[in-house]
């Protein structure tokens, strides 16, 4: 299996080789030459199996032999181990026809866990092999960066660098990333919003000697690791609906669309699906650009959804890539539009093609705590904001014949206020974090410039 780059312009790599190395160097994101497929009967086969079993026969195509059977099962299993729930992906009704996929039982409480937990399993594999090591660099909007945190802190071949952005997570994202004490974790907070972060930590791997002389590593969905491994759970809760003899619907909360992406590729891989429905907050461009087909780029305003207050969607690239026939230069030219006029325009043959996989829509600040309040009085379930806003968008996409999945993308503590304000009740952390508010913080404050934020690395991995 060969991996290539979304504008066509970087050499293909092994599946080792895109996971190491993040972003392609021609500023792409790497994708999958071909896509293994699944027949019916290879997925009725999944029925009854563990999450770890189904993991493993679903991820396997696309690794390659980097990994033996034999370590990547291993890997899987090592993965998982720490997860709070035997299910590890469990599903709750909530209405006829309606299920929440519950994806916040790991140990930072988001769906991050399911796929950093394993790409931290097989980076110390393979750099223990290649007797190499890396510095992480990472952006995040509150869940990734706690994740990677806890899936490489303490690893002797990894720094791990986390630009966070300065008062735009909510506290207990930003405890989880800034108490953790192992000496290679370094939290980042950046003034400005996670576009600049994101923006960054790009602008670091289009700069070939700092990438080198570091040895850049990235573990956003921009990494293929990331999204391969989520595309497990589409597979996991759709057989337990009843797949492959049976279509199913998927509404997933959307900021860098590598969620939802991962949805995309279990149904290029022969899973049912029916819809695929992207759910935004107020930071919609996803939902404006589906509906309209202009992808403009406006202020990123703060949400009581934070980690969806994105208006530069990274993954959006993969699924224009497919959408334009897979033309490397086609989407090189609109990644030029957008860095240099702030958006493009999607032509309406690829337009056509994004919808016969993605619908859309989004809720308001109002709509999300009306939907926490909803589903707590009436189903006695408490949401998380971004999981409300999937519910409220799968409600307005439901159509009763097939049923609908909505991604709980993250557990209800991690964003108190929000879930108080609509409910009346704070939801608890779990006990194994319970003191994380008496830990001592350990966080640098850093400005929104590439050369100061490159020197800062280059001196702390030199220490
Ligand atoms: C809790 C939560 N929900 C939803 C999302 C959106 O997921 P994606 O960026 O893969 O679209 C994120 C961040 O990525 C998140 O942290
Ligand atoms: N919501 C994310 C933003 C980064 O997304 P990623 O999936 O590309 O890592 C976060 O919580 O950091």
């Amino acid at each position: 299996m060969r991996y290539i780059s979304t504008r066509g312009q970087a050499p293909a790599l092994s599946f080792e080789e895109a996971m190491l190395s993040g972003l392609a160097r021609d500023g792409g994101l790497y994708v999958p030459e071909t896509i293994p497929t699944m027949s019916p009967d290879d997925i009725r086969a999944l029925h009854g199996l563990s999450y770890e079993e189904t993991a493993f026969r679903v991820m396997r195509p696309f690794v390659g032999d980097g990994f033996t059977d034999e370590t990547f099962g291993d890997l899987i299993s090592k993965a998982y181990a720490g997860f709070g729930h035997n299910a590890r992906a469990p599903m709750v009704q909530l209405a006829p026809g309606h299920f929440l996929l519950e994806l916040f039982h790991g140990p930072t409480l988001a769906f991050k866990d399911f796929a950093m937990q394993l790409i931290g399993q097989l980076f110390e594999e393979a750099l223990t092999r290649r007797g190499e090591r890396v510095t992480i660099v990472g952006a995040t909007s509150g869940d990734t960066g706690s994740a990677a945190i806890e899936a490489f802190k303490g690893l002797d071949a990894v720094d791990v660098f986390i630009l966070f952005p300065h008062g735009r997570v909510s506290e207990v994202q930003r405890r989880q990333m800034t108490t953790p004490t192992e000496a290679n974790v370094h939290a980042l907070a950046l003034d400005g919003h996670f576009d600049d972060c994101q923006a960054k930590l790009k602008d670091m791997f289009n700069d070939f000697a700092f990438r080198d002389e570091v040895r850049l590593a990235g573990v956003n969905s921009i990494n293929w690791a990331r999204v391969l491994a989520q595309v497990v759970y589409y597979f996991s809760a759709a057989v337990s609906l009843g797949a492959p003899d049976r279509k199913v619907s998927f509404t997933v909360p959307t900021g860098n669309f590598g969620d939802i992406f991962a949805g995309y590729i279990a149904k290029r891989m022969g899973l049912p699906i029916d819809r695929l429905v992207v759910a935004t907050n107020q930071n919609d461009i996803l939902h404006r650009c589906l509906s309209s087909g202009d992808y403009k780029t406006s202020e990123v305003f703060p949400s009581i959804s934070p980690s969806m207050d994105i208006q530069v969607s990274s993954n959006f690239e993969r699924a224009l890539f497919d959408a334009y026939g897979r033309d490397g230069s086609a989407v090189a030219q609109l990644m030029d539009e957008l860095k240099s006029g702030g958006g493009f325009h999607v032509s309406q043959g690829a337009l056509q093609g994004l919808r016969e996989h993605f619908e859309s829509g989004r809720a308001s600040e109002d709509e999300t705590l009306a939907t926490i309040r909803k589903a707590h009085d009436s189903m006695g379930e408490l949401l998380c904001p971004h999981s409300a806003i999937g519910v409220k968008v799968a409600d307005e996409h439901r159509d009763p014949a097939t049923p609908m999945v909505t991604l709980a993308t993250a557990h209800p503590a991690k964003f108190p206020d929000a879930v108080e304000q609509a409910s009346g009740l704070r939801p608890p952390l779990p006990e194994r974090m319970a003191d994380l508010f008496d830990r001592p913080e350990r966080v640098t404050r850093v400005e929104n410039d590439l050369s100061a934020l490159e020197t800062l690395i280059r001196e702390r991995i030199n220490k």
